[in-house]
């Protein structure tokens, strides 16, 4: 008989919302992590980003109000700040511990390596297990350049005692527009490097160029087109050089040139278990090439997008499959946000796709800043464009504006219920409110039953 029913390799969202299903459906489960309990989002990610993100949120919507009833502006402590994200996040990893061994699921430390298709070995240990998930999430892609490692990452920038006055971010995906903007409020001269000709190709170009517009007049410089090619120390600061012939003197660099998975040194290979360079490959099972053993969250070969929310879906996806279920996967439609200020979103059909496919999507756009400035706190540039499909019903969305996230949600309920005008009419929302607005404009341009 195996040691465990389960045993899952990684603690972050893809494995421990399976984890505690199963322990309470008295399943035996062990979850074995090298780091940090509770994994990437939680200590080094989302949750940590999104407490020093707090204090700019506010100020920048008070920004809003100068000269129309406020006048002065508080400033940030990055100093206190960082304190305060410590005394939040640091206890997590044991706090969640203790839940998890409450539920009598077993936690083993250190580096996790299949070496058959129903063991785990750790050091010298070896467990043994009926199942096993995968969940070994990604780190931060490094550059094979001369200097590299006098760069830092994104992990090293949400533990920065003090904030770099110059500051050079290499990348100008997410991680480094949501910092590069903390950044600049903070005063810091800030450069992004990036070697394509745009910055986050995955959102709505015309919100893209207004993010990075407002970035620009804080004082945020972009070189696009641009591969960083080595970094020096200098006398002066460190000097970023790319291909051309840029070079840039700064106090620190840190890279975020994307995230590549864990799949080294698990014994996937001695097991059979296929990958590519995006991760592990799955059927619509989420089974990797050997039926027993599961991959889940980043650490899968996807198109989807790699985020928290994707990698909870997955692994409560899991924990039903090893309970009985044998349905397929089917995702829902998946919301990604870019937590700058303001904020931008995106969900479902993209606004270029729909504006290259007439004949199937509609676009509408609301300037609800403008038109909703009462509930939305004198926001005036901020946007929504809603895609229809020909039946009138929402397939997609884009915003831009701070209050992106809760709407983006909103949304995308109404995408993946489907729902028409009718439904909506027989509800009563709060008001006023930010999203009882956006549903009463909504409302007549959606699908009507006759
Ligand atoms: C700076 C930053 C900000 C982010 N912000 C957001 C956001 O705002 N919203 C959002 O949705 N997503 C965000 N993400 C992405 C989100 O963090 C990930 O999608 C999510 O953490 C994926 O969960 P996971 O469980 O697949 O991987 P992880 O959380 O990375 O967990 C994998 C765990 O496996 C462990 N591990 C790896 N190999 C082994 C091994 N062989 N043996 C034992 N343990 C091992 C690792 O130590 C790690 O703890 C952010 C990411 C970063 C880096
Ligand atoms: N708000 C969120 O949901 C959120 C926030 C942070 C991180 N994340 C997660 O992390 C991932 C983003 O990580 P990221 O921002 O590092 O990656 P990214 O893929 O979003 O951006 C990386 C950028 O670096 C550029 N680049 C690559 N090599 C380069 C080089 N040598 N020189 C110059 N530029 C180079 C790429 O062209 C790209 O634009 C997301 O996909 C998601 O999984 C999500």
């Amino acid at each position: 008989m195996a040691d465990y029913d389960t045993i899952f390799i990684g603690s972050g969202h893809a494995t421990w919302h399976a984890a505690v299903t199963l322990a309470q459906a008295q399943q035996n489960v062990a979850i074995i992590e090298e780091d940090t309990i509770a994994g990437t989002c939680t200590n080094f990610g989302c949750d940590a980003k999104i407490l020093l993100d707090g204090p700019f949120e506010l100020t920048e919507q008070l920004k809003q109000y100068q000269g129309i009833g406020v006048n002065t502006s508080p400033t940030i402590d990055w100093a206190q700040l960082m304190a305060y994200k410590q005394q939040i996040i640091q206890p997590l990893a044991m706090q969640m511990t203790a839940i998890f061994k409450q539920l009598g699921i077993t936690i083993i430390t250190g580096h996790g390596e299949l070496t058959d298709t129903h063991t785990v070995q750790v050091d010298t240990t070896k467990y043994t297990a009926d199942n096993i998930v995968i969940g070994t999430g990604q780190r931060p892609a490094k550059l094979a350049i001369p200097g590299a490692d006098l760069m830092h990452d994104s992990r090293d920038f949400l533990d920065l005692p003090t904030m770099p006055k110059r500051l050079t971010l290499i990348g100008a995906g997410i991680i480094s527009l949501e910092f590069a903007n903390m950044a600049v409020l903070l005063g810091s001269e800030v450069h992004i490097i990036e070697f394509a000709d745009r910055a986050l190709p995955a959102f709505y170009s015309k919100h893209v160029e207004k993010i990075m517009a407002h970035l620009q007049a804080a004082g945020v410089h972009f070189h696009f087109g641009e591969a960083l090619s080595r970094v020096t120390q200098t006398a002066t600061g460190l000097l970023a050089t790319t291909k051309s012939g840029l070079s840039i003197v700064s106090d620190d660099i840190i890279a975020a040139t994307g995230r590549i998975p864990n799949i080294e040194h698990l014994g996937l290979t001695t097991v059979g278990i296929e990958t590519d360079r995006h991760g592990i490959i799955v059927d619509d099972h989420l089974r990797t090439t050997v039926s027993n053993i599961y991959a889940s969250g980043d650490v899968i070969s996807k198109r989807l997008p790699k985020l928290t929310p994707t990698a909870t879906f997955e692994s409560n996806y899991i924990a039903a499959q090893l309970l009985g279920n044998t349905a397929a996967i089917d995702y829902p439609v998946i919301p990604s946000v870019v937590f700058t200020l303001p904020r931008i979103a995106q969900v479902g059909i993209s606004v270029e796709t729909a504006k290259s496919d007439t004949e199937h999507f509609h676009v509408q756009e609301l300037p609800y800043g403008k038109l909703l400035a009462f509930q939305y706190q004198n926001e005036v540039d901020a946007d929504l464009q809603l895609v229809f499909d020909q039946a009138n019903y929402l397939v997609g969305a884009a915003i831009y504006g701070n209050g992106a996230p809760d709407l983006i949600n909103l949304l995308t309920m109404l995408i993946t219920d489907h729902v028409s005008a009718n439904e909506l009419s027989h509800k009563i929302f709060a008001f006023p409110s930010a999203s009882v607005g956006i549903i009463d404009m909504l409302t007549p341009l959606l699908h009507h039953d006759r």
